[in-house]
């Protein structure tokens, strides 16, 4: 598919640390997080006029959804925009805990694991014809996801080295160790509709967001929340090129692994990328030997069939440049462009000027700073102001996507929204359906998501005096 819709979800993992006075507990905080939203909005629900969706939902991770963007860099640009909207919120939340008599920081982490060795998602949405067949599609694409973290993994550290798996040695067990991957140790199977309990690569649950007939929606739920820009655009375009393989039958080897979860340990904890593990045919392949074959044929597709987005022959060079990095131990190569390498930097040179190894609490603290959103204090941050992370969008470029939607279906949706907020009309909205609680013939449905204009919208949108949506911003920024 030459056009692609693409979404990304990100749930964020939240905490506040008292000075003195006792502690509250997650789902408290996230209450205070999203007062000025209910207060604005009167739900912790709610579908922004930038196109986004940006909730809590049951247990105290508060998640946004960006809006289905065409294009890479607007979908970027739309997963920053998410991060500035929480550390406002954040900024916020701090006000009102000082008003509590509440001494103590509130934080917003975008990684994928908490202290309790919780896992939380970052969830990427890519369109696909319904005419491809769906199960082929996902089992020819559950060995790149396996593979693709020692490229777009956003690293952690292991105190007590990586837990023994089965009779595969993935490291040495109770040496505090590095991996690529947050959330590799947490998913269980390849496909399946369920998201919790024995969570799998792809959500295969049939919610396409679009014409039934036409589309499904590929959830890829593996992967993990990536800071750096370039990481996501890897991320994002490498899988894109695959699947753009996939659904021309383009041909690919047949890298059907053994057992799934094994294969994510493995790969995830083997910084070399060279340990094998076992494929369905009984032979035995690495991450590096399965990345390498899927770059080539992604060069040999790319030119027979020309580069499809601006940005291709940038992701097949870093794709290049972090396999070679892997392979060779060097990473200055991609140390300012790939998540796991710029964090392992940062802590490597810490343990280099005395810090005692990945198990020392202030490499411990590094990690979870690294995932700190806040623009001043999270490290990550810090290290792109300083240059230290070379991005793929403006910092203007996010600050207008918190509240300008990209050009899709999402611009009909944040027009409406906003229209109908400054009429001071009810409205209900999903990704979908846009409806006037009060006007019950107003109910409508969009479902081509590259569709960025409807008639009927700009009707309403006359009908509500609204030719032109008012200039807004988020009520609380
Ligand atoms: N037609 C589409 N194809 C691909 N992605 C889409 C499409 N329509 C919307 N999306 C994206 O899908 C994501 C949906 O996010 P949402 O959090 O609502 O997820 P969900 O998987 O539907 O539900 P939930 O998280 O509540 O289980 C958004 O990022 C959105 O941009
Ligand atoms: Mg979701």
């Amino acid at each position: 598919m030459e056009r692609r819709i693409f979404g990304i979800e990100t749930e964020y993992g939240i905490s506040y640390v008292p000075d003195q006075l006792g502690p509250l507990g997650p789902e408290e905080a996230a209450r205070i997080l999203f007062k000025p939203v209910v207060e604005s909005w009167r739900s912790t629900n709610v579908f922004l006029p930038n196109g986004s969706r940006l909730y809590l939902d049951v247990g105290s991770h508060p998640e946004y959804a960006t809006a289905e963007s065409a294009n890479l860099r607007d979908l970027i640009a739309q997963d920053k925009a998410g991060e500035m909207l929480f550390a406002d919120l954040l900024n916020q939340a701090q006000d009102t805990l000082e008003e509590l008599g509440q001494q103590g920081r509130m934080y917003l982490f975008k990684n994928n694991v908490d202290s309790a060795g919780n896992s939380f998602g970052s969830h990427e949405n890519f369109m696909i014809e319904r005419k491809v067949e769906f199960a082929k599609l996902v089992r020819s694409l559950i060995p790149f996801l396996i593979t693709r973290q020692i490229m777009v993994g956003a690293g952690k550290t292991h105190p007590t080295g990586p837990e023994q798996w089965g009779s595969t040695p993935v490291g040495v067990a109770g040496e505090p160790s590095f991996s690529f991957s947050q959330r590799a140790d947490y998913i269980w199977e390849g496909a399946s509709t369920a998201t919790t309990r024995s969570r799998p690569l792809i959500n295969t649950r049939d919610e396409p967001h679009a014409d039934a007939q036409l589309y499904r929606r590929m959830h890829v739920i593996n992967g993990d929340s990536n800071m750096s820009q370039t990481t996501t655009l890897l991320k994002i375009g490498a899988t894109d090129i695959v699947l753009r393989m996939l659904e021309d039958h383009f041909p690919l080897a047949n890298f059907e692994v053994k057992d799934t979860a094994t294969a994510l340990r493995v790969v995830s904890h083997d910084l070399t990328g060279t340990a094998r593990f076992e494929l369905a045919d009984g032979s035995f392949k690495s991450a590096l030997e399965m990345q390498r074959h899927y770059l080539s044929s992604a060069h040999k597709y790319i030119e027979q069939h020309g580069t499809h987005r601006e940005d291709v022959p940038y992701i097949l060079d870093l794709w290049k440049r972090a396999l070679q990095a892997v392979e060779t131990g060097d990473y200055s190569a991609i140390d300012t462009e790939i998540d796991w390498a710029i964090k392992k930097k940062l802590l490597d040179a810490y343990i280099a000027r005395g810090a005692s190894g990945y198990d020392d609490p202030r490499i411990q603290q590094l990690d979870l700073s690294y995932h700190d959103i806040d623009p001043d204090r999270g490290v990550f941050n810090v290290l792109a102001k300083a240059g230290r992370a070379r991005s793929v969008v403006s910092a203007e470029a996010i600050e207008q996507a918190t509240m300008v939607p990209p050009n899709t279906r999402a611009k009909i949706r944040g027009r409406f929204i906003a229209a109908a907020r400054a009429a001071g009309e009810q409205f209900t909205v999903d990704w979908v359906h846009l409806r006037l609680n009060n006007k019950p013939q107003f109910n409508l449905q969009c479902k081509d998501p590259f569709e960025s204009h409807s008639d009927e919208v700009q009707m309403l949108l006359n009908a509500m005096r609204q030719t032109t949506a008012e200039p807004w911003s988020p009520p609380f920024i």
